[in-house]
């Protein structure tokens, strides 16, 4: 039987689709007349030497930019012009429908919205609220209202297949075709079916920091993005795209994420990782180990228990850090040694006590460097008023002079002979002092000289005396070793944190590298003190950060716990997210058993109800390549488009795609360059598959299983946690898999 509304939902539907029309004719109109209008407006600049029409033609570039982007935003939602429908009533005014969508569109003469954005404060009922009374939010400012009903919709190219009612008590249908129907190579959005936990913290305080425990699968990428494109809604007055900063693990990663900023009409931000980041921001390219050869060493050796004193542990911990500012301590007392009074001829023109105090006390907030700029213009300033005044004081007392030789001296000769002394003394002294004051600043300035970062930092990991001063707290036997390591000179992630650290401390961090708005995924792979560093760089704690502990596969080098981060950032809001939305109950249940058996302590996960195949597990004593040719198979026949393969380690990963190509698979191995490839087998090992997501997986081990290790644990829990529809275990035994 028809819903009682459909004829006019219909009819809804139909009128936005004109309506929209409308605008975008009119867009379209506009965007051609200023066109035209930029075209004959370069004619004109040929002939006519007239500033007027450069004007023009920058006022046309502007108008045919806004133009443009109204089309482009139009046309983008034109196939789904709304996904859902509120019916609520602001407490006070009268009851309204409320459509919701991508963007908004008022109607240009009653000035009511047409389709209101999700993003904006009223949306929010729909995310949060159950119905009945409820209070929202705009702008910091409670508002009570009324939810009637709330309503989905079924939009696809234009036309409405379906809608639905939906309240507590019904399933969340929309969102278990979304998580059912999901079948792309890279992350999409999902504003249509954003949960309430979820909202809670895209829409968290703007500007303060929030750490998030995150399952996996929880949605934890998903939602730094819709985060990010909130944060340009709401205070997009305030803050430019470029400022913002959204760090992941991998140029792998940012191109699986790619997509999903420009569907939330996000563009100009900046991605990028962290090792790119410092070393954009400090100037200085490395030739950096490869990162994961350290994590690849210890995969390799599954045995090996980590040192007590773990040089990439050490160098990511708070005590790195104070030696580094013992560092900079060291080399601003150095500094304000070489203070003296600033003299021109006898004249004291600033006292070297005062610049000291100055560089020490008064500018002491700023970067070192940045003080001694400062302290140049104070020298520059006072040189200039100074001398003016001793320049007409001594102008002054040779006329003074000069007058009372003239009136004083008899003898003609004697008088003739005083007075041209005068005069020669006065013109050789003056301009002398002229030329003093001119050069006499950078003279002086030139005792402080500039720090080579990288050279500084080289200095103390190889210099036994100096590194004795700033490590109070390691015994010689680990300041030995510390020496004995960086005896070649050999680059590594890790060094990055106190390079940043020191650049920022005594050079400051440029303009244009100073985001002053920051998300970081997969934070649980970041050390201290390259958060600290970050922090401190950039002057600012608005700071959005996501992981999970479980999977903290780095944690030779990361945190292991979430409590320093939180002491970090004192203003922090903490969250969890519990729930996943990749995969199936059956699948979940195989990697909770795993993080069952994890030091953590953290709690299972809870799926989302969605049921899909039973896990598999196929017996297979080495590799071959036809069992995993004709399971490849399979799982395209169900239907299944991204496909991985996944082994523990990467020179596994390696050999095996070349085995599989021998048969013939079409297989790749996917790696840090690499691109996503839904055509192929993508061959990947467990720490890059970390973050991505694939319907179905394939995880292998013959010669080197999982063991049941605090790292193995991890990797092959991230390898589960992978898969959205279909698991396959290919190995000797089941225990090679933890099971
Ligand atoms: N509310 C939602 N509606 C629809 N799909 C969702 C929702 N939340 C998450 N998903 C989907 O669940 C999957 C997992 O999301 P995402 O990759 O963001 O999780 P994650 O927490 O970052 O995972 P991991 O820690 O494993 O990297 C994605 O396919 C995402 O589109």
């Amino acid at each position: 039987m028809q819903h009682p509304d459909y004829q006019d939902e219909v009819q809804r539907l139909e009128r936005t689709k004109a309506y929209m029309h409308d605008i975008l004719f009119a867009s379209e109109r506009d965007l051609q007349a200023a066109q035209e209008n930029i075209r004959s407006a370069m004619a004109n600049l040929e002939y006519i030497d007239s500033s007027d029409s450069f004007l023009n033609i920058l006022t046309n570039a502007r108008f045919f930019e806004m133009a443009r982007t109204q089309k482009e935003g139009l046309e983008a939602v034109m196939q789904k012009p709304y996904f859902a429908r509120i019916h609520f009533q602001r407490t006070g005014e009268q009851e309204e429908f409320l459509y919701i969508g991508k963007t908004s569109l008022f109607d240009k003469e009653t000035n009511e919205p047409i389709i209101v954005d999700w993003r904006s404060p009223v949306a929010n009922v729909y995310y949060d609220g159950r119905l009945g009374d409820m209070i929202y939010q705009v702008r910091e400012e409670e508002h009570a209202g009324h939810l009637f009903a709330k309503r989905q919709y079924k939009i696809e190219q234009g036309e409405l297949l379906d809608f639905r009612d939906v309240d507590l008590t019904t399933n969340d249908e929309l969102l278990q075709e979304a998580l059912a129907g999901k079948a792309d190579v890279r992350l999409t959005e999902i504003v249509s079916t954003i949960q309430k936990e979820q909202n809670e913290i895209i829409r968290a305080h703007l500007r303060q920091p929030i750490l998030v425990q995150g399952a996996a699968g929880s949605g934890k990428t998903t939602i730094v993005l819709h985060r990010i494109s909130y944060f340009l809604y709401t205070m997009g007055e305030y803050f430019k795209p470029e400022q913002l900063m959204i760090l992941a693990p991998s140029q792998l990663f940012i191109e699986y994420i790619g997509d999903v900023l420009p569907e939330l009409g996000v563009d100009k931000i900046c991605q990028t990782t962290y090792a790119d980041y410092v070393q954009n921001a400090i100037g200085i390219k490395l030739k950096l180990q490869n990162p994961n050869e350290q994590l690849e060493y210890i995969i390799e050796n599954s045995s090996a228990v980590l040192p007590a004193f773990s040089i990439p542990q050490v160098k990511g911990s708070l005590i790195y850090r104070d030696m580094m500012e013992r560092y900079v301590k060291r080399h601003e007392e150095q500094l304000a040694s070489l203070f003296e009074d600033v003299f021109i001829e006898k004249y004291r023109i600033i006292r070297g006590a005062h610049l000291q105090k100055l560089f020490l006390q008064e500018f002491a907030y700023m970067p070192v460097e940045k003080r001694l700029e400062r302290i140049k213009l104070v020298i520059q300033t006072e040189v200039k008023r100074k001398t003016t005044a001793v320049l007409n004081s001594l102008n002054v007392r040779y006329e003074e002079a000069i007058g009372r030789a003239l009136n004083g001296i008899r003898n003609a000769e004697n008088r003739r002979r005083i007075v041209t002394k005068y005069i020669d003394e006065r013109d050789a002294r003056i301009p002398k002092i002229k030329l003093q004051a001119k050069t006499i600043t950078s003279a002086y300035m030139k005792r402080f000289s500039k720090l080579k970062i990288k050279a500084a930092y080289r200095d103390i990991v190889t210099n036994r005396l100096l590194l004795q001063e700033l490590a109070l707290e390691w015994t010689l036997q680990e300041q030995e070793l510390f020496l004995e390591v960086h005896k070649k000179e050999r680059w590594a992630f890790e060094d990055l944190a106190a390079l940043y650290y020191l650049h920022a401390r005594i050079k400051g961090i440029e303009d244009k590298w100073k985001m002053r708005v920051v998300f970081i995924d997969e934070v649980q792979d970041y050390s201290i003190f390259q958060l600290a560093a970050l922090k401190l760089g950039l002057e600012t704690d608005m700071f959005t950060m996501v992981g999970d502990l479980a999977q903290g596969i780095h944690s030779y080098r990361s945190v292991t716990e979430w409590t320093p981060v939180l002491e970090l950032f004192p203003r922090a809001t903490y969250a969890t997210l519990q729930k996943s939305y990749r995969t199936t109950i059956e699948i979940m249940e195989v990697a909770n058993k795993v993080l069952a058996k994890m030091d953590e302590d953290l709690p299972l996960v809870e799926p989302v109800v969605r049921h899909g195949k039973e896990p598999t597990f196929i017996e297979s004593k080495n590799f071959d390549a036809a069992t995993i040719a004709k399971l490849y198979e399979t799982i395209q026949t169900a239907g299944h488009r991204s496909i991985a393969l996944i082994y523990k380690t990467a020179k596994e990963a390696k050999e095996f795609v070349a085995l599989l190509q021998a048969h013939a698979i079409n297989a790749a191995e996917l790696n840090e360059n690499s691109s996503i490839d839904q055509t192929t087998l993508l061959v990947i090992p467990c720490h890059l598959a970390k973050g991505l997501e694939f319907d179905a997986v394939i995880i292998a081990a013959f010669d080197i299983a999982f063991y049941d290790h605090a790292i193995d644990r991890k990797l092959l829990y991230v390898a589960l946690t992978r898969a959205m529809h279909e698991l396959y275990l290919v190995g000797p035994a089941k225990e090679t898999f933890l099971l």
